[in-house]
């Protein structure tokens, strides 16, 4: 057994060393320190101390991975194939559409809008025309002669119970009564206030016109509107 560890230890034993592996006598060589200076280091400035390093270093991980050409640069830098040059600019709708694989619309034109926008509606409704007020009858004007306390009743002292034969015979502009929601008023002061029209409202004069105010602008509050011309209630004959 000691003779074993004695050969084992023994530099002049038969184990073979690997001859690429430095002796311990060349690595002391190597770093110790400059026998010109005390602190270790040399004052003898060498040109190759000042040149960069090499970059990429030279046992860099992508040096060893290509190691065939070590110092080449990138193919897809340098080889024009593999960068194909951009497509032209799209330039109409047809290019457009080709390149996003729709179906081209049939317009020839390129400033055309979409055929679902080309369509002009078509009015299933009669078209609602404002009129222009003469001056001083303005909706403001007529919410001042409402409160100013003017008659505004024609006469009527209190209210009524008004049948349709009643209500037939208030038909002209200067008399006019109509019936709203079981209401009867008289419209002859709001005739030259309404702004659609003194025509249209005189459709309604005589007779109940709660279907047609209804159709036309369901959101005024007529009973508001009204309120001082209000002269009684429609009844059955
Ligand atoms: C006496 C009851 C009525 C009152 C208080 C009244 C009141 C009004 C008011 C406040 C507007 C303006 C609405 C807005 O700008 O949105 C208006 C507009 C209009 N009214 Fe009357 N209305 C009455 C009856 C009628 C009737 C019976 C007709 C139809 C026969 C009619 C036809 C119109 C039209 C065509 C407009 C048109 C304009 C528009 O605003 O687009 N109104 N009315």
């Amino acid at each position: 057994m000691t003779s074993y560890l004695r050969s084992w230890l023994s530099p002049s034993s038969s184990v073979e060393f690997n001859s690429n592996i430095p002796s311990p006598n060349a690595i002391l060589t190597i770093s110790a320190p400059n026998s010109d200076n005390d602190d270790g280091f040399s004052d003898k400035v060498d040109d190759e101390d000042e040149a960069p390093p090499a970059f990429p270093a030279l046992s860099s991980a992508q040096l060893i991975q290509n190691s065939s050409s070590t110092l080449e640069v990138p193919r897809i830098l340098t080889d024009r194939t593999l960068m194909p040059p951009p497509p032209p600019p799209l330039t109409n709708r047809r290019d457009i559409s080709s390149r996003l694989g729709v179906p081209t619309p049939s317009s020839g034109s390129s400033l055309m809008p979409p055929p679902t926008t080309t369509k002009i509606p078509t009015l299933s409704a009669k078209k609602r025309e404002k009129v222009a007020l003469a001056p001083g009858h303005s909706p403001l004007d007529w919410a001042i002669l409402k409160s100013s306390g003017a008659d505004l009743r024609g006469g009527a002292e209190q209210l009524m119970r008004i049948t349709p034969s009643m209500l037939k015979q208030h038909n002209k502009p200067d008399d006019a009564w109509s019936a709203f929601n079981g209401r009867v008023y008289n419209i002859t002061p709001y005739l030259p206030f309404h702004p659609g029209g003194e025509k249209e409202l005189m459709r309604v004069a005589g007779r109940d016109g709660t279907k047609l105010f209804a159709l036309t602008h369901a959101w005024v509050n007529v009973d508001f509107m009204l309120d001082a011309c209000f002269v009684g209630f429609l009844v059955r004959e």
